[in-house]
């Protein structure tokens, strides 16, 4: 565990400590009846806990603002201390405008044109952000994220992502009863009352298919080795679904170094842990053949796949020769590429003929994790269709969510953190639990979430839990 899991994890053990989340019954303005209930108003009676929350949501979500604006009221204490420790200007909305002086809705120094930051305590539907959205927007302002200390999980993210906020959250409910739970504050009866309870009470599915929301309901659940018994399994999908059953793991490292040595070291250290390696070969200064070598003695000692994200997209002919040789001759080391479907079938025509007399195999690329990404809604359907007619070659997809029911093709799923948020380059993440619990996806990949922890093995084995209790999870919730 790095530095920011350990001080997470002991947040949220004081928070509970301080009765900032109760579990019982509780009656929510809702009317709903909750078995879990969060009261974060209470950490202004605790200073210590104060500094501990401000230290950790003032972290750099890599989001670039001008001011900061807390929701009325109890997020105001917390917009202040962040305010305050790292001085960045703040505006204050009031929920009444004063029929008095100036009758402003918002206080402060405001430019138009300006990005305001929204911070918030607790996150269910996202409406108070919304509702603070608007009003900040009618002063000129852009609302691009927010910040949230709790997301309840239960459609915030989503209602605001499909009004262009992007919601970064310290602490989510599934990863606050994970800790609860570990920590013996919880039982498991517990932690998967709370866990029902979120999911069947979410307040927005998105209409939009883009993004990484939107999976598709299983008729059935079955287990990684059911489905790599199954006799339409592509060889290669069969192979990877029993590592991931045999190494209990479901987690991809993307190796995204910039260096032959460290890309070795990664495989070698991380291997015992992954079902599957992801290089983008073209980052190497100093890629020669013996890398390539290395790297497959590696996958044959340690069990895993290597899959080369080099995202083919052009046609046939080309891509043949791009997948077969060039400096990389790819086809000679990676057990698995992708391709986007946009130039049409030929480019797995051409792919495919390398490819398949060698045994490897290819995933479609239907969705992106990156903010405003174009493969969405008919494109994604239209990938999924030029997937399933291809079995001899395709085995799978890079996509957010489940949205093939062929339980022979595998999901692959990029922009994975444990904290989740985005880079401030357009990457958005997602949580372990998200994507392979609540969103069906199979494989998790994971890149700067491990890479950049002083402890990449820790860090590994935090995903690869998170990654697997989440598959567990699944199979549960589904029997
Ligand atoms: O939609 C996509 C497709 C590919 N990627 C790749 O995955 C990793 C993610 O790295 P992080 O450090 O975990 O953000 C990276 O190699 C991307 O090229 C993606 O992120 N999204």
């Amino acid at each position: 565990m790095d530095d920011t899991n350990v001080s997470l994890d002991s947040l949220i053990l004081n928070l509970h400590d301080i009765q900032a989340v109760k579990f019982g019954t509780f009656k929510l303005k809702s009317g709903l009846t909750s078995p879990i209930y969060f009261d974060l108003r209470v950490i202004v009676s605790h200073p210590a806990l104060m500094s501990q929350v401000k230290r950790i949501c003032a972290e750099d979500a890599g989001v670039e603002f001008d001011s900061v604006c807390g929701v009325p009221y109890t997020a105001l204490p917390l917009a202040t201390i962040i305010c305050s420790t790292k001085q960045y200007p703040m505006l204050i909305r009031r929920k009444e405008a004063k029929d008095y002086g100036t009758k402003r809705l918002v206080e402060g120094t405001i430019h138009p044109g300006d990005r305001c930051l929204i911070v918030e305590d607790v996150v269910t539907s996202g409406s108070s952000v919304l509702e603070t959205a608007e009003v900040l927007e009618k002063e000129g302002l852009k609302i691009t994220d927010a910040v949230v200390l709790m997301d309840r999980e239960q459609g915030g993210r989503a209602r605001l992502a499909d009004r262009g906020i992007t919601l970064h959250s310290v602490i989510s409910v599934s990863r606050l009863l994970d800790v609860l739970l570990k920590a013996g504050r919880i039982d498991t009866a517990t932690s998967q009352n709370v866990e029902r309870f979120i999911q069947e009470n979410n307040t927005y599915i998105s209409t939009k298919t883009n993004g990484f929301s939107a999976p598709k309901k299983s008729c059935k659940e079955l287990s990684y080795g059911a489905r790599a018994a199954l006799p339409d399994t592509h060889p290669l999908a069969a192979r990877l679904l029993k590592i991931t059953e045999d190494k209990k793991t479901n987690l991809c490292v993307s190796a995204d170094v910039t260096r032959s040595e460290e890309l070795l070291e990664i495989a070698d250290a991380l291997g015992p842990l992954i079902c599957v390696l992801k290089t983008h070969v073209d980052i190497l200064q100093d890629f020669t053949a013996d890398v390539a070598s290395s790297l497959k003695e590696l996958a044959i000692k340690h069990n895993f796949l290597i899959f080369e994200d080099r995202k083919f997209a052009d046609i046939g002919n080309t891509v043949k020769h791009q997948y077969e040789g060039g400096l990389y001759r790819i086809s000679s080391w990676a057990h698995i590429i992708n391709a986007h479907a946009l130039p049409g079938p030929g480019v797995l025509q051409g792919l495919g003929a390398v490819g398949k007399p060698l045994g490897h195999g290819c995933l479609l690329i239907a969705q992106m994790s990156s903010q405003g990404s174009l493969a969405t809604g008919d494109y994604t359907q239209a990938v999924v269709k030029m997937a399933e007619d291809h079995t001899d070659f395709v085995f799978g997809f890079i996509s957010g969510s489940k949205i093939s029911e062929k339980p022979g093709l595998v999901h692959m799923t990029p922009g994975v953190q444990l904290l989740t948020g985005g880079d401030g380059l357009g990457q958005q993440y997602s949580s372990p639990e998200d994507v392979i619990c609540t969103k069906g996806s199979d494989i998790i990949i994971v890149g700067r979430g491990i890479l950049a922890s002083s402890d990449r093995l820790r860090a590994a084995e935090e995903y690869r839990t998170a990654g697997w209790q989440a598959y567990l999870k699944r199979l549960s919730l589904a029997s």
